[in-house]
C-alpha cells in the first residue's frame, strides 16, 4: 500500500472559508470614503499588494476596482486583505469613515501591537484577524457595544490575558476562533445559541471547561493544560474532603485506614482495576483475533509499495459488487429511510448495537443500509491485511453471509471522550452523497478505535493506476478518467460544505483514498479525520498538509484540499506516481514541477498518459484538465484556484471522445456538486436562521482566506 507517512508534524492553526450571500445595507454613499481608504492605507505597510489604491481612480469603479475591496453599488462593505504582506498599523479612525463596512479580513498579514480600536466603528458583522502578530490584553468590555458582530476570528496571534467575558454578550456571534493565541485564566461562559462554531485550543487555559460549553468538540479546547473536565480526558480535581478521623498518614496513603473515606476510596479502587484488567482482556483479545485472521495474509501484504494491495476476490465478491450497485442507486434519493436491513444471516447478536457481545464494548452501527452486525460476527470473519496507512492499518474481513467490510485500526487519534467521538462518528453515518463513501459502523474503546466501511471490490484509483494493470486498468480510459475527475471534485464540494468549518474539510484527498465503484464512480473516504487526530500526528497523518504553505509555514486553508485534488487531476492525466505521496521523494515523479515545465514550453501533449493521449478529439480537453490541474497545484495559495473556481473549471471539461464508459444509472451533473458548493454557506444560513430566528449573515461579504 501506499506510503502515506509524511514530513514532520507541524501543529496546524485554523484558518476558514466562508462564503456568504450579503444583502446592501441602505447607506448613502460617502464622498469620504477613497480618502478614507488612503488614510487606511498609509497607516499599512509593505503595501505593494495595494498598488491599485491610487488618488486619481474611484475604490469601486467596474473595471478599476482597487484590490482586496468588496463592493456592492459602488460602496465598500468588506475589505479582504489577508495574505497581502501587510504590515503598520490598522488606522480605526478611518475605518470608521467606511460608513458600509461590514466585514474586514486582515488575516496572515504581519500586523502587530494592541488589539486596534475595531469596537468604535460602526456595525460591523465579521472581524477576521488570524495569521497576524497582534499582542497583549484585549480589554474585559472590548466587545459590549459590538452587538452586530458574528463571526470573530482572532486565531494565531500572540493576544495574552484574559478571554474578555463580553464576548458572552454578543448576542448573534456564530463564529468564535481564539485558538494559538496566549490567552489564560478560566473561561468565562460563552453559551449563545448562535454560536455553531468555537475554538480555544492552544493557548493557556485553565479550570474547569464550563458545562453549557461541553457541546462544543474537545477538540476546540484541546492544548491547554491547564483546563479539565468535559470530555478532554482529565477529570478536575474534586476539592479534598475535611479530614474527620484521626487516620495517620500511613493509612490514608495505603488506603488502609479506618475512616470511611479510605475504605470507599479502596473498594472503588478495586471495582477500577477489576474493570480495567477485565477490559483489557477483552481489548486483547479482539485484537489478537484480527491479528491472527490477517496473519495468514501478512506476508504477501506490502505497507509501503503502491499497488501492492491483496485483492484476492473471496467467492462472495460478485455478491458484494451487486450490493454496491444497489446501494448506489438507492443513493440517488436524498434522505432516503435507513431501514433495510439485507445482512442476511448475519448475527443477530450483533445487532441492537452490538449488546449482547459477551460483555465487549459494542459495535455501534452508523448506517445500516448495507444490513446489521456486529463484533461477533466481524471476529468471526476471514480477515486480510489491506495496507497500513497515516491513520492506522485497514484489514478486509469477509463475514459468515458473505458480506465484506474494511475494518481500520484508527491510530494518532486525539483523547476525544466517547460521547464525542460519537457525535463525530454519526455526523460521519448521517452522510449521503453519490460520492462519499459512509462508514457503516465503529468501535470505541479508550484504546481502540475501529471504523467499519463497505468493502469496494474494485478498490482504490492508486491501485487501478498504478497496480497490477489487469482489466480495470485497461478501462481506464479518457471518459473513465474525466468522470473520477469530475467525481471526485463533486465529492469534495460536498465535504466543503458539510464540514465548511473544518481548517481542512477533507485533509486527506490522494488517490488511495478514492474508491471506485462498479462504474468507476469514485468514493472518497477518510475526509475530515482532523479533529479526531491528535494534534502533535495530524501533519504526519494526513495529505492535506503536505501543501507548500502547510509543511513550510504551519498555514493550512482549504486551499490545502484544492492543492491535493490538483495532484489526483496531475496523477490521473499523466498516469504517473507522484512522488509527492512518498516521504523521502524517492520513487515516483514529482509530477507538479514535470507539468509546470512542460507548460511553460507549450509541451502539454508529452504529458499525457500514452494510454489516453490517442483518444479521438478529446487532445484539447484533456490539456484543458491538465491545465487545471496546474493551477490547483501553485504552490502560493493565493494564486492557486480557490475549490469554487477549480470545481467551476473541471465541470466545462468535456469528453469529447467517442469513448465513453457504460452508465447503468443516473449521476448527478457535476453542476448539482457545484451548486452544493456555492449553496453550501446559505444552507448553513438556513440552519442558522431556523435556529436563532432571525436571518443570519446575509449582509456578511464572500471571504475566501488562505
Ligand atoms: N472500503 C474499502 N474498500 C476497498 N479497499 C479499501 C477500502 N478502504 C481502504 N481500502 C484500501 O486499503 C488500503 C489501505 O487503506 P488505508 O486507508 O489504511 O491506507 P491509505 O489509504 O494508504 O492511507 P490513510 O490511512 O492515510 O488513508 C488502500 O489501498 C485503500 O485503497
Amino acid at each position: 500500500m501506499a506510503t502515506t507517512r509524511f514530513f514532520d508534524h507541524r501543529p496546524h492553526h485554523l484558518l476558514f472559508s466562508s462564503i456568504i450571500l450579503f444583502v446592501l445595507p441602505c447607506i448613502a454613499y460617502s464622498i469620504a470614503e477613497p480618502e478614507a481608504l488612503l488614510k487606511l492605507k498609509e497607516s499599512f505597510k509593505n503595501v505593494e499588494a495595494l498598488n491599485s489604491w491610487t488618488p486619481d481612480t474611484t475604490p469601486c469603479a467596474r473595471n478599476t476596482q482597487w484590490a482586496g475591496l468588496i463592493c456592492a453599488n459602488g460602496i465598500v462593505t468588506g475589505l479582504r486583505l489577508g495574505g497581502m504582506g501587510l504590515a503598520g498599523e490598522i488606522d480605526t479612525k478611518a475605518l470608521a469613515e467606511i460608513k458600509g463596512l461590514r466585514t474586514m479580513s486582515f488575516v496572515n498579514n504581519n500586523f502587530s501591537g494592541p488589539m486596534p480600536e475595531f469596537n468604535t466603528l460602526g456595525p460591523v458583522k465579521g472581524l477576521y484577524l488570524s495569521g497576524n502578530q497582534f499582542t497583549g490584553e484585549i480589554s474585559s468590555n472590548f466587545f459590549v457595544n459590538m452587538e452586530s458582530l458574528r463571526k470573530l476570528w482572532l486565531s494565531d496571534n500572540k493576544f495574552t490575558g484574559n478571554i474578555p467575558p463580553s464576548l458572552a454578550t454578543i448576542p448573534n456571534l456564530l463564529e468564535l476562533h481564539l485558538e494559538d493565541n496566549g490567552f489564560s485564566g478560566s473561561i468565562p461562559v460563552i453559551n449563545q445559541s448562535t454560536l455553531v462554531s468555537l475554538n480555544m485550543s492552544n493557548n493557556k487555559l485553565e479550570g474547569e471547561v464550563p458545562a453549557s460549553m461541553l457541546k462544543f468538540k474537545a477538540s476546540s479546547f484541546a492544548g491547554n493544560a491547564g483546563l479539565c473536565g468535559g470530555n478532554l480526558g482529565k477529570e478536575c480535581a474534586k476539592p479534598e474532603p475535611p479530614p474527620v478521623t484521626s487516620t495517620t498518614p500511613n493509612d490514608t496513603n495505603n488506603n488502609g485506614g479506618n475512616g470511611s473515606n479510605s475504605k470507599g476510596n479502596g473498594g472503588s479502587s478495586k471495582v477500577v482495576v477489576a474493570v480495567s484488567v477485565a477490559s483489557a482482556v477483552v481489548l486483547v483479545a479482539l485484537i489478537v483475533l484480527f491479528f491472527v485472521k490477517s496473519r495468514r495474509k501478512e506476508d504477501e501484504a506490502d505497507f509501503d509499495m503502491p499497488g501492492k494491495e491483496n485483492t484476492e476476490k473471496t467467492d462472495h465478491s460478485d455478491a458484494v459488487e451487486l450490493n454496491v450497485s444497489e446501494i448506489k442507486q438507492k443513493e440517488v434519493v436524498v434522505d432516503r429511510p435507513s431501514s433495510s436491513k439485507r445482512a442476511g444471516n448475519s448475527s443477530r447478536k450483533g445487532s441492537n448495537n452490538g449488546k449482547g457481545s459477551g460483555g465487549m464494548a459494542e459495535l455501534v452501527m452508523l448506517n445500516e443500509e448495507k444490513g446489521v452486525f456486529g463484533l461477533p460476527d466481524l471476529m468471526k470473519a476471514a480477515a486480510e491485511v489491506l495496507g497500513n496507512g497515516g491513520l492506522g492499518s485497514s484489514y478486509k474481513a469477509v463475514m459468515a453471509n458473505g458480506f465484506a467490510v474494511v475494518v481500520k485500526r484508527m491510530r494518532e487519534m486525539n483523547g476525544m471522550g466517547k460521547d464525542g467521538f460519537d457525535a463525530e462518528m454519526r455526523r460521519f453515518g448521517s452522510l449521503r452523497h453519490w460520492n462519499i463513501l459512509t462508514p457503516l459502523a465503529y468501535h470505541y474503546r479508550k484504546e481502540e478505535k475501529l471504523l467499519i466501511y463497505e468493502y469496494i471490490p474494485k478498490s482504490s484509483l492508486l491501485y487501478i493506476l498504478h497496480g497490477d494493470r489487469g482489466p480495470s486498468h485497461a478501462e481506464l480510459d479518457w471518459p473513465a478518467r474525466l468522470k473520477i475527475v469530475q467525481g471526485t471534485a463533486k465529492g469534495l464540494a460536498y465535504i466543503h460544505t458539510e464540514f465548511a468549518s473544518c481548517d481542512v474539510p477533507h485533509g486527506n484527498l490522494k488517490s488511495s483514498n478514492i474508491l471506485l465503484g462498479p462504474n468507476y464512480e469514485p468514493l472518497l473516504s477518510d475526509f475530515a479525520f482532523g479533529p479526531l487526530i491528535n494534534t502533535a500526528n495530524v501533519a504526519q497523518a494526513l495529505f492535506a498538509y503536505k501543501a507548500p504553505e502547510a509543511a513550510e509555514h504551519d498555514r493550512v486553508s482549504p486551499k490545502c484540499d484544492v492543492y491535493c485534488l490538483g495532484i489526483i487531476i496531475l496523477e490521473i492525466m499523466t498516469g504517473k506516481f507522484p512522488s509527492q505521496y512518498l516521504n523521502n521523494g524517492k520513487g515516483g515523479l514529482d509530477v507538479i514541477q514535470w507539468v509546470r515545465s512542460a507548460i511553460s514550453e507549450g509541451r502539454e501533449s508529452e504529458l499525457l498518459d500514452p494510454e489516453i493521449s490517442s483518444t479521438n478529439g478529446s487532445l484539447g480537453e484533456m490539456e484543458k484538465l491538465l491545465h487545471i490541474g496546474a493551477a490547483c497545484t501553485e504552490s502560493n495559495p493565493n494564486q492557486r484556484l480557490d475549490m469554487r473556481e477549480a470545481i467551476t473549471r473541471i465541470e466545462q471539461v468535456q469528453v469529447l471522445g467517442s469513448d465513453s464508459v457504460p452508465h447503468t444509472r443516473h449521476a448527478p451533473t457535476l453542476k448539482e456538486g457545484v451548486g452544493e458548493l456555492l449553496e453550501g454557506t446559505r444552507l448553513e444560513s438556513n440552519v442558522i436562521r431556523s435556529r436563532s430566528g432571525r436571518l443570519d449573515g446575509e449582509d456578511d461579504a464572500a471571504f475566501s482566506i488562505s
